[in-house]
């Protein structure tokens, strides 16, 4: 069982595919995700995407430099939102952040992240990587490094890593594992290349897998075989 994990979620999973705002449906299914595994003690940080409230290409005729700020505030929005629903579920939560100053968002200080697995909480890392013409995966990869953790796990809608989106292609084929090199090379376009760039470097094994099956989180943790595992070498 992986006992130090970062996952990244797209704002999406948040209000449904293709939906906007927040589902309470979906937020229900996250907690029930989330709750399975942190009765096991796992150090478990979260990056959160914005894709359910605004993603910076979404404003036409703005300048990236600040659509893009308009989209890491929307990670704040999401970080806040699902903290105060985990903790009216009992999930002590934390999030820290360097963009904004809020009362309820703490300034990141790596000193600090260990007290707070320590002491039982989540925490969520929001503000991406607090760069504009970036993305939350690549957040994803940062923090994952900075965390220690053991594996960046990826949830999204789709089962895992294919030779191409499967959205698109009904031939696409899965693969179980996959090298960083691999990924970079066919241009697989799951994860930004700067996330698989930064991991690849640091040797952070990655996890792409569906989040919306149910207990696929745990049985993830758990190093069960689901989705497609992205590692140094074969
Ligand atoms: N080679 C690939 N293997 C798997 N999914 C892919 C691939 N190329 C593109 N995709 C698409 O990437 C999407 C990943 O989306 P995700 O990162 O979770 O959300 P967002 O688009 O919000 O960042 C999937 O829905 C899938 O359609
Ligand atoms: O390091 C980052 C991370 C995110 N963003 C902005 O925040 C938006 C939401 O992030 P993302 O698209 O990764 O969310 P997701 O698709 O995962 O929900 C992006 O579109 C960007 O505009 C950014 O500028 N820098």
């Amino acid at each position: 069982m992986y006992k130090r994990v970062l996952l990244k979620l797209s704002g999406e999973v948040l209000s449904g595919e293709a939906q906007k705002g927040f589902s309470e449906e979906h937020v229900n299914y996250l907690i029930k995700e989330i709750k399975s595994v942190s009765e096991y003690g796992v150090k478990l940080g979260i990056v959160i995407g914005a894709g359910n409230l605004f993603r910076g290409r979404d404003f036409e005729g703005l300048r990236p430099t600040i659509s893009d700020q308009i989209g890491m505030l929307g990670t704040v929005i999401n970080a806040l939102y699902l903290k105060d629903r985990f903790e009216n579920e009992g999930i002590k939560t934390v999030v820290v952040s360097q963009i904004v100053t809020l009362p309820s968002v703490k300034l990141i200080n790596y000193d600090d992240i260990d007290l707070y697995f320590d002491a039982g909480y989540i925490v969520i890392f929001a503000g991406g990587t607090s760069n504009p013409f970036f993305t939350t995966d690549t957040g994803a990869a940062l923090r994952a490094v900075e965390m220690k953790a053991e594996l960046l796990i990826k949830g999204t809608k789709v089962s895992g890593i294919y030779d191409k989106d499967p959205k698109i292609y009904n031939d696409a084929v899965k693969y179980n594992v996959i090298t960083y090199d691999e990924a970079i090379e066919k241009n697989l376009k799951i994860m930004d290349t700067e996330a698989f760039s930064i991991c690849k470097r640091y040797q952070m094994k990655i996890l792409v897998m569906n989040f919306f099956e149910d207990n696929n989180l745990l049985r993830a943790i758990r190093g069960e075989n689901v989705g497609t595992l992205v590692i140094p070498s074969k």
